[in-house]
């Protein structure tokens, strides 16, 4: 098999990881320092002198990061024991196998995208570990809240609409109940655009009924399976007596209205038959600034339950009974706050591979999973999305993503150069949207070892 494209890098001058790195991961840091500095008296009440000590600490080993990065220093071993730190480790000395004697070390602009921004953020997580007492503190979670007061108007429309349709789900034929399903899906590929890390932490909640402009948007959703997931879930149904548990998991990605429209799109699956238990996968360390981790899933299941709104506080109480009935399940496996990409998983994680295949269908949310499923590669834009998988394929998956980097791969021949004539930034805004499928093969097509 051919050796797959080059990776995006901050190497290509002016290119989105380029910009990322430049002025994006430094914007961020900025952010977070700027945050310790805000919860100083609160770590002084907490902690007292030790709490004002660790607060210096910490920002000075982010100081001392932004520096690296904005001076382009090589990348250093992490130096803190922790679960994943020789993984880490092992993964810098690959990449320095990757570079020749003339290239030098592995360093910001030189190595993967993917590599080095993954990187930054388990730099900030080692910075916090490295400050006792306030070795537990999430950077993030105030903006991570804060996206959720914002959206309190969203929110409210989507929970209410949620309850009247689980009011008159079973007086719903198949098509009516597949139009029901396609909205709620295309509600989450949306939510996605809800993403801090795009914004450097400025706000970026969802301020209007995200319900009525479905239609407007439809335009914008350029690879559009919405169909082979109906029918795969249709069929799993149907199946029902002889494979009774129909799984579908949800590889989570933003807290606060993204991860709303996660739970809305998971109570319907269960609401509806079409799924008999849903599995979520979040992150096990602060990521990304927004992606969701196990104090955010459930501070926000908390907040909807009493949130002073009938239809939300009872969508709280039968999100929080679906979780102590096990019908739903959270998993934070440290693989997904790892630099690899997917294809390396069944290698890496194997235990993780085998979770998730047990899986009927795996949704993937957002921009990383899709730049971790496809490699972050610099692919063709026809190439099919099986081919970009590299193999990865624990069970059949589909990848609910705003486009917020430059890469997009299973578009029409010459779609994308059309898109990049008309609107160059199409790959970037979070303006664009893929519901893209990567499934079982009709058997006649299955080609053994492809
Ligand atoms: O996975 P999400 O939350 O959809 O988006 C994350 C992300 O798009 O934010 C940054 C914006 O440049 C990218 O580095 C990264 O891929
Ligand atoms: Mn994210």
């Amino acid at each position: 098999m051919a050796d797959p494209p080059a990776s995006l890098s901050g190497q290509d001058v002016g290119s989105f990881a380029y910009l990322t790195i430049k002025d994006r991961i430094p914007l961020i840091l900025t952010k977070a320092i700027d945050t310790l500095h805000r919860h100083k008296s609160e770590f002084f009440q907490k902690h007292g002198e030790e709490g004002v000590e660790a607060e210096k600490k910490a920002i000075s080993l982010l100081s001392k990061l932004r520096n690296e990065l904005q001076t382009d220093k090589p990348i250093v071993p992490l130096v803190e024991k922790y679960v994943d730190t020789d993984i880490w480790n092992q993964y810098l000395e690959y990449q320095q196998s990757l570079l020749s004697e003339s290239d030098g070390k592995p360093s910001w602009y030189r190595c993967p995208w993917l590599y080095v921004e993954c990187y930054m953020y388990r730099r900030i997580h080692e910075a916090i570990i490295q400050s006792p007492p306030i070795n537990d503190f999430d950077v993030f979670k105030e903006s991570k809240d804060q996206n959720f007061f914002e959206s309190q108007e969203s929110v409210i429309a989507l929970c209410t609409h949620l309850q009247e349709l689980r009011r008159t789900i079973e007086d719903l034929d198949a098509n009516q109940l597949k139009t029901q399903f396609f909205q709620l899906l295309q509600i989450s590929l949306w939510g996605n655009k809800c993403d801090l890390s795009l914004s450097g932490g400025e706000s970026s909640s969802q301020k209007t009924n995200v319900i009525n402009s479905l239609e407007d948007l439809k335009p914008f959703i350029l690879v559009n399976d919405m169909e082979h997931l109906w029918s795969l879930l249709s069929k799993c149904k149907k199946t029902r007596e002889k494979v009774p548990i129909v799984r579908v998991d949800i590889v989570l990605d933003n807290s606060g209205f993204e991860l709303i429209t996660d739970l809305v799109l998971a109570d319907f699956l269960l609401s509806s038959n079409l799924a008999t238990e849903i599995h979520f996968h979040g992150k096990s360390i602060p990521w990304f600034v927004s992606d969701t981790m196990i104090h955010d899933f459930n501070w926000l299941i908390e907040q909807v339950k009493y949130y002073d709104h009938k239809w939300m506080s009872k969508c709280g109480v039968d999100w929080e009974n679906y979780i102590k009935m096990g019908r739903w399940v959270y998993h934070d496996h440290m693989f997904w706050t790892l630099p690899h990409e997917f294809a390396a998983m069944s290698q890496v994680a194997p235990d993780l591979y085998a979770e998730l295949q047990k899986a009927c269908l795996i949704l993937f949310k957002g921009d990383l999973n899709y730049r971790k499923l496809t490699g972050d590669r610099k692919w063709a834009f026809s190439v099919p999305f099986h081919k970009a998988l590299s193999g990865f394929h624990p069970a059949p998956l589909c990848s609910l993503r705003t486009l917020k980097a430059e890469i997009q791969v299973g578009l029409q021949p010459g779609q994308g150069e059309q898109l990049t004539a008309s609107e160059p930034s199409w790959l970037v805004t979070g303006k664009y949207g893929v519901v893209q499928f990567d499934g079982p093969l009709a058997p006649s097509l299955e080609v053994p070892g492809e």
